[in-house]
């Protein structure tokens, strides 16, 4: 089966305000796709979703053809927008963790990516820098082998020159099997890794196409459709 999430009038509310407005989109393997939006357009809403820390008010979302439950939490790797671990915690600690907790996760890889970052395992999360934190955290979710990695503003806080490792820490560490949703503000620094752009305003999707499209129909970047699209 090629289709990977599949979103069926997809409607979340928050009491009167609508966060996500009957979303239709589906998501094949093998594909990096920016999930890209204003402020408080849903992008986090619908990774919520994905990941079941939410329902849906009204429609479907389907993972692997199933709703987001114990089955689907195997297969997604989840980077929150903020991190959930506890601040006592050494990285070992969270090595042991993600061990325990995921059948798919490379202590092998995780290591190595640690090391090529210069972050010492023994080292507790309370000393840390807020972008080796997000480093530490990006690096434990990509160490998955999982089908579907959300990731959520997974670079805001990392300085220019770790992103592009980490940039290329997450095209290297899926496979064709697999997909990659980034939901970022920092379109120019990501857009040469994504296939495919997702638009979305106000709980709905304006836009869904590749990033070869875009270049080739519209003569631009994806920044600079963005910045056009969402003129304020
Ligand atoms: N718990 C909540 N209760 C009420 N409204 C909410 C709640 N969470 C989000 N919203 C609203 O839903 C809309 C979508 O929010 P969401 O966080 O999904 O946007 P976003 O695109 O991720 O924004 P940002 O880029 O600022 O992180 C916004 O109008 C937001 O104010």
């Amino acid at each position: 089966m090629n289709e990977l999430l599949t979103c069926v009038d997809l409607t979340k509310q928050y009491g009167s305000k609508t966060a996500l407005d009957s979303i239709n989109l589906i998501i094949p393997r093998g594909r990096i796709i920016g999930l890209l939006g204003p402020n408080g357009s849903g992008k986090t809403t619908l990774i919520k979703l994905i990941n079941g820390l939410l329902s849906p008010t009204f429609g479907h979302l389907y993972i692997n053809g199933m709703e987001p439950g114990p089955e689907t939490k195997k297969v997604v790797s989840y980077l929150p927008e903020r991190t959930y671990f506890n601040s006592w915690m050494k990285v070992t600690d969270i090595l042991n963790f993600f061990c325990d907790f995921y059948a798919d996760f490379s202590r092998v890889r995780a290591e190595d990516m640690l090391q090529h970052l210069g972050i010492d395992p023994k080292a507790r999360l309370s000393a840390m820098s807020k972008g080796t934190k997000e480093k530490v955290q990006l690096i434990m979710v990509m160490s998955r082998d999982a089908d579907l990695y959300c990731l959520d503003e997974p670079i805001g806080g990392v300085d220019p020159a770790a992103r592009d490792y980490i940039l290329q820490t997450i095209i290297s560490n899926y496979n064709e099997h697999a997909s990659v949703l980034i939901s970022t503000h920092l379109i120019s620094d990501i857009e040469n890794v994504l296939d495919d752009v997702i638009f979305i305003q106000n709980g709905h999707i304006r836009l869904h196409a590749s990033v070869d499209a875009i270049r080739e129909q519209e003569g631009k970047s994806v920044d600079a459709l963005f910045r056009e699209v969402f003129r304020c």
